[in-house]
């Protein structure tokens, strides 16, 4: 069994290349949205779901049959087509630079997609290695209903929370006392309820070294 390196990529403003257009290029494109990418399809038939997106320029639609320069500028390549020799042939293709993740062979994929959960920056992922794609899908149902939505929010305030520690204390014990305290359950719970003055007053208790 391949022992898998996970990594956040950031996509912004690369190209990624998806050959074939159906279910399973559906869903890698649903993943693929939130960030930045240049998503193209190559594909002489496009999923229903994929259309309206097309329409609207959120990727870019290549109504054809794959041919290896299509995948010029690719930095990661889905062969996703329904044809064994057409995926192998989007393999061969690929420069040895270029990432590719064949949705019909985990074996002979450079990367594997995990299931995820995002709730604005945080962001949960579960891989089985290829294993049980089944059971990475139930665990992600299991995440999503644990980490709630207000995730985004929580996090978010976490996030400007560090930063003005961060501009308050120099690096030692005392900032990573506040960072410590900024986990304080409570702030979650506050967050859910709306009571934003709440953890605003528990923060500003910290930035002026109390509550530590
Ligand atoms: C997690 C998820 C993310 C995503 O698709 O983005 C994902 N598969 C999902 C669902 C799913 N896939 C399949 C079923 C049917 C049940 C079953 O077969 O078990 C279901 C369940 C369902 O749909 O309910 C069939 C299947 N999948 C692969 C093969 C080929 C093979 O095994 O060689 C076949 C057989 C095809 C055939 O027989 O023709 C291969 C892969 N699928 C992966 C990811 C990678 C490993 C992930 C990991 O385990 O770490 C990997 C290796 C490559 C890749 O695609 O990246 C997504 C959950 C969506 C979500 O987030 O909810
Ligand atoms: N990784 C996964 O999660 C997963 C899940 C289920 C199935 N699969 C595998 O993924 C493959 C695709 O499944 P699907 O449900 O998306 O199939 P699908 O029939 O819905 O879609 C296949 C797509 O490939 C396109 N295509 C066919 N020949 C082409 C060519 N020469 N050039 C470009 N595009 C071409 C078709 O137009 C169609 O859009 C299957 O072979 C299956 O083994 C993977």
């Amino acid at each position: 069994m391949t022992n898998y390196f996970p990594i956040h990529i950031n996509l912004d403003y690369k190209t990624v290349v998806i050959v074939g257009g159906g279910h399973v290029a559906t869903q890698k494109v649903t993943s693929l949205l939130p960030t930045k990418a240049h998503i193209v399809i190559v594909s002489p038939i496009l999923h229903d779901t994929l259309q309206p997106l097309a329409d609207s320029g959120q990727i870019t639609w290549q109504q054809k049959e794959f041919e290896p320069s299509d995948l010029d500028d690719a930095i990661l390549i889905i062969a996703a087509t329904n044809v064994t020799a057409v995926n192998e042939a989007v393999q061969e293709a690929a420069q040895h630079w270029q990432l590719v993740n064949r949705t019909d062979a985990q074996n002979e994929s450079d990367f594997i997609t995990p299931a995820t959960v995002r709730r604005g920056p945080f962001v949960l992922t579960v891989s089985t290695s290829g294993a049980s794609p089944g059971l990475a899908r139930k665990v992600k149902a299991e995440l999503a209903e644990q980490f709630d939505e207000a995730y985004d929010d929580y996090v978010c305030f976490l996030q400007q929370a560090r930063l003005m520690i961060a501009a308050k204390y120099e690096k030692g014990p005392q900032r990573r006392a506040a960072l410590q305290a900024l986990l304080e359950p409570s702030i979650l719970e506050w967050t859910r309820n709306g009571e934003t003055q709440k953890r605003e007053a528990y923060l500003q208790q910290l930035l002026i070294g109390e509550q530590q």
